[in-house]
């Protein structure tokens, strides 16, 4: 069951194949038995999820269920959950139970979805490996010497591993498209507004956007369906109506105009990923799209404008964790200066207390305008590269990432090669436009992503699109080496 696709479940549900408990119990005894080989999970609500699965067994027999219903999933370790710890992968939060859910969460359990645990990613999203986890690093099932990309690695791996068909995650510099990548999944970060922000354990609050992770685009279509929509209490939220994403899926895609930027093929760029991509784009071609050269210019002066921007408004919000009112608090301090400074220096990790200081200082008095400031003035010019680009084309196309995974330890000290992983994604989010990754092929036995990104508010062309490359090609049907030497061992 555990090969099954969100489709799958949902037809399954339906036709009363198999009910949601055998499949949410299906799915917690392999998470027991195998995720000690990833650490995809920090947290597994076993006892919730059975009950949930109760509940929407009965609401699939009175008929009247939603389409997910039933249905389980997991969340990434950035979403309160009511009554379950989300640590948000510090230790800052190691005793944090929200007394409420993320309206993502609230979203997914009133579609009648199965919550399975909540997920490892990076501290406090910090990250592109999934090493900084106060929890341990994510190990990637397609070889557990390797990282699963970042921040939400445990997010991707569990998908990966087929502990769990889909989960949600979050995207503010790359964590949802470069652990995608890595993982040979399928993952979406919509348009920036699209989906609440309230709930999530804010990083990078202007930058900071939900969406899911599946084995394919047609899965991450039904929990776009279920996350996205207006909600009052985020005040960047886009008041747009709800849509059902699947419902484009099967669109023609003839005489689509890719662009492909010169400047994502350029240095830095793996020349064996660079061949995937070509032949992803290929493959496009022959599905009726053109292809088109564009340019977007200020693309080198991304990673350095993100690392002014996400950090300073980390440096704001992190602030809230003081020791006073939830979260880590040290032993005996003597005064409150002390609480302060051994509450925070014992409860944030390396990576978190670099962003910290290096958003403190860019915000400083004297240097506010030389960095802050400068750095939105790149991001203005990074925005108007993607305007102009979209007025020639549909949707651009190039690498997530410029190399398959690396292994673990390979960069974790060395801050700047780790940034540098997320060279082609972070100038969408700077945008706020919407970007997607999809298997596109191996390097070495590891896979290579393919990112879409598309113009805003797109979300169900960009899936259609995908679906379509996915119903040409079989690359996001291979399974990780480790599930299938799993199976083959089990005789399946
Ligand atoms: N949160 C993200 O999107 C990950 C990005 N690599 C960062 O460390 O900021």
């Amino acid at each position: 069951m555990h090969q099954f696709t969100i489709a799958e479940i949902i037809r399954g549900l339906r036709d009363k194949q198999f009910s949601s408990v055998e499949i949410t119990r299906h799915l917690l005894d392999r998470i027991q038995q195998l995720d000690s080989n990833y650490n995809s999970f920090i947290t597994v609500t076993g006892e919730m999820a059975l009950a949930q699965a109760a509940a929407a067994d009965q609401r699939l027999a009175a008929g009247e269920a939603p389409a997910l219903c039933g249905v389980p999933i997991a969340h990434k370790d950035i979403f309160c959950t009511s009554g379950v710890r989300t640590s948000c992968g510090s230790r800052m939060l190691d005793n944090f139970v929200p007394p409420y859910d993320a309206t993502v969460v609230e979203k997914f359990n009133s579609a009648g979805s199965v919550t399975l645990g909540k997920t490892n990613m990076d501290e406090f999203a910090m990250g592109s490996s999934n090493e900084s986890s106060y929890y341990g690093p994510v190990k990637n099932p397609w070889n557990t010497d390797c990282v699963p990309g970042g921040s939400s690695g445990g997010s991707a791996a569990a998908v990966a591993a087929l502990l769990a068909p889909g989960t949600t995650a979050t995207d503010t510099g790359g964590s949802i498209r470069q652990p995608a990548a890595m993982t040979n999944t399928t993952g979406l970060k919509p348009t920036y507004g699209r989906v609440s922000r309230w709930g999530m354990i804010a990083f990078a609050s202007s930058l900071d956007q939900a969406g899911p992770i599946a084995r394919n685009a047609e899965d991450c279509a039904y929990l776009l369906s279920a996350m996205a929509g207006h909600d009052d209490r985020d005040s960047t939220s886009l008041n747009r109506p709800e849509q059902d994403y699947t419902l484009n899926l099967n669109d023609s895609i003839t005489g689509l105009k890719i662009g492909v930027p010169k400047e994502y093929f350029g240095e830095g760029l793996s020349t064996d990923v660079a061949a995937r991509v070509q032949d992803a784009l290929n493959e496009f071609e022959k599905l009726g799209a053109e292809l088109v050269d564009i340019t977007l210019p200020h693309t080198d002066l991304a990673v350095p404008a993100y690392y002014v921007i996400a950090p300073a408004e980390a440096s704001a919000n992190l602030s809230r964790f003081d020791g006073v009112r939830y979260g880590h608090r040290c032993d005996d301090p003597k005064d409150l200066r002390d609480l302060y400074m051994r509450s925070r220096g014992e409860g944030f990790g390396d990576e978190v207390q670099r962003r910290i200081l290096v958003g403190t200082y860019a915000l400083s008095a004297g240097y506010y305008d030389a960095y802050y400031n400068k750095a939105q003035q790149v991001r203005r010019l990074i925005k108007q590269d993607f305007v102009q680009a979209f007025e020639k084309v549909d949707v651009i196309m190039g690498p997530t990432a410029p190399s398959p995974a690396f292994g673990l330890g390979e960069k974790k000290s060395d801050p700047v090669a780790m940034y540098l992983e997320d060279i082609f994604t972070i100038a969408t989010n700077l945008a706020g436009l919407p970007g997607m990754s999809l298997p596109c092929g191996l390097v070495n036995h590891m896979p290579v992503g393919l990112q879409i990104i598309g113009n805003y508010l797109e979300e169900a062309r960009m899936l259609n699109i995908a679906h379509r490359y996915q119903q040409v090609t079989d690359w996001h049907k291979v399974s990780a080496p480790s599930i299938a030497e799993a199976a083959a061992t089990e005789g399946e």
